[in-house]
């Protein structure tokens, strides 16, 4: 790209039209080629800005007043909630936000030179309410003990009852854990000081099962008071069947420490996924949108073709959600994942659903057990793919298409470092079959997660 000086001089004060939205939720507008971005607008419209940053590249503006605004805006959203980057699309339409997650893959596309078409994104209704799972800060605000969120990037602590995109009842039970511990007088965690009591509350709520678990973070190992306080919230909430105190005295931003102990009920509940049952506790990695998630998956299954004589490859299997899921259609599922208590839950989880007899779960790095599979002679049909946002490493996009399957599967968090891979696929003899299907796993957000699939070049 080539260099330019900014038109623009910090604190200056123009009028622009957005002509994009960034990954980020940010506004775009350029003067003479230079990107500005700006907080909280939309494409279409027509702002006062006042320029509050610039570098080389591009610079950063707030609005200052609104001279056109979007369609597509969603007024009166609660401020707060954008802020505090819990809905950092909150303020543009739902069908709006669809076309932004297809978008913003198409453009990768294209800049990619990557000819390939993306089909609609595949949204839920009602878009709001959908997190199985909250873990909340706690702080003193004014001399009394609050829940809220941390404004983005920031240490800005806003006390918050309305979580939005919370399951409903995990919100209510937040706020009479909220006033419980109010009502013991138990001291919230100071960060700046590192010290009181209470840093966090995590609640999670089985979609199908109902069954409720809370998690009371400390930095202390005593709580005072803990059973009574487990006590009270089993009899406000009957639906908690587990409460766990959980100790973390680091400072970090890291949520939950190493030793959980009961307080009340049982140590997990359960919950199902396309009609199989999983066992989750206060640390399991468990996908926090269960109702997109069945479509996630069902979409992945579907693609990859399973008629029941398939063997197939689970790389970064988490705790066997999928795996599980493909074994019901497939000859035999290998599954692995870097940390060791997935696989743990994996197993556990295979003989819960009586499908250990056809899967196999591995600790470890993907990269090297795609080696070591293919040293072994085993011969995929299916690789399903599903890794963090770093996306695949060179390597294992090697070994994988060295196995030969017939069919890979990308289930990509990463818009980014999916069209990358991709070209590296193609390189490689591997080719997209079929539209890309983004997924919307986190409306209200910017995520954007999606399904492709390659087939081996004939
Ligand atoms: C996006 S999650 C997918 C989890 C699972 N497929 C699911 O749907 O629940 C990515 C997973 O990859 C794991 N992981 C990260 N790096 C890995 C590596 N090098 N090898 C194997 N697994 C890895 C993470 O621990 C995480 O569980």
């Amino acid at each position: 790209m080539a260099k330019i000086n900014a038109p623009v001089r910090n604190k200056e004060e123009l009028e622009v039209e957005i002509i994009d939205l960034s990954y980020q939720a940010m506004g775009v507008a350029k003067v003479d080629n230079y990107p500005l971005f700006i907080a909280d607008t939309l494409p279409g419209e027509k702002v006062m800005v006042k320029v509050t940053k610039t570098t080389k590249n591009f610079g950063y503006a707030r609005v200052l007043a609104y001279l056109k605004k979007s369609p597509d805006r969603v007024e009166n959203p609660k401020q707060k909630y954008m802020q505090t980057g819990i809905a950092p699309l909150g303020h543009l339409k739902y069908e709006a936000q669809l076309q932004f997650k297809q978008k913003l893959i198409q453009d990768l596309l294209k800049k990619a030179h990557l000819d390939l078409s993306v089909d609609q994104t595949l949204g839920m209704e009602p878009p709001y309410g959908y997190r199985n799972k909250a873990q909340v800060p706690v702080r003193q605000v004014r001399g009394q003990l609050e829940i809220g969120f941390f404004k983005q990037n920031s240490h800005d602590f806003l006390p918050l009852e309305n979580f939005m995109i919370q399951d409903k009842r995990i919100d209510e039970v937040l706020l009479a854990v909220r006033d419980i511990l109010r009502f013991y007088r138990t001291p919230a965690y100071n960060e700046e000081h590192h010290n009181g009591v209470i840093r966090h509350i995590l609640v999670r709520r089985g979609y199908y099962s109902k069954e409720v678990m809370v998690v009371l973070v400390t930095r202390t190992k005593d709580l005072r008071q803990a059973k009574e306080i487990a006590q009270k919230i089993q009899e406000q909430c009957p639906d908690v069947v587990s409460v766990l105190h959980n100790i973390n005295d680091k400072k970090t931003n890291v949520i939950l420490g190493q030793e959980t102990r009961l307080l009340a009920g049982k140590e997990t509940i359960t919950d199902t996924l396309n009609g199989l049952s999983f066992e989750i506790g206060a640390q399991s990695f468990y996908q926090v949108n269960p109702v997109q998630t069945e479509k996630l998956y069902n979409e992945a299954i579907k693609r990859a073709g399973l008629t029941g004589n398939e063997t197939v490859i689970d790389a970064y299997c988490g705790i066997g959600t999928i795996s599980l899921n493909m074994a019901k259609h497939a000859k035999k599922v290998y599954g692995v994942e870097i940390v060791p208590q997935a696989i743990k839950d994996a197993k556990e989880n295979a003989k819960r659903n009586y499908l250990a007899h056809n899967t196999e779960f591995e600790v470890g790095d993907a990269e090297s057990w795609m080696a070591k599979w293919q040293a072994q002679g085993i011969k995929p049909d299916v690789i399903m793919v599903d890794p963090p946002r770093k996306g695949l490493t060179e390597s294992l996009i090697e070994s994988a298409t060295q196995m030969a399957p017939r069919k890979i599967v990308y289930i990509s968090c990463n818009p980014a470092t999916l069209v990358r891979d991709l070209q590296q696929f193609k390189d490689c003899g591997y080719e997209v079959t079929q539209p890309i299907l983004p997924v919307d796993q986190f409306p209200q957000t910017t995520h954007v997660e999606s399904v492709t699939v390659l087939e081996r070049k004939k």
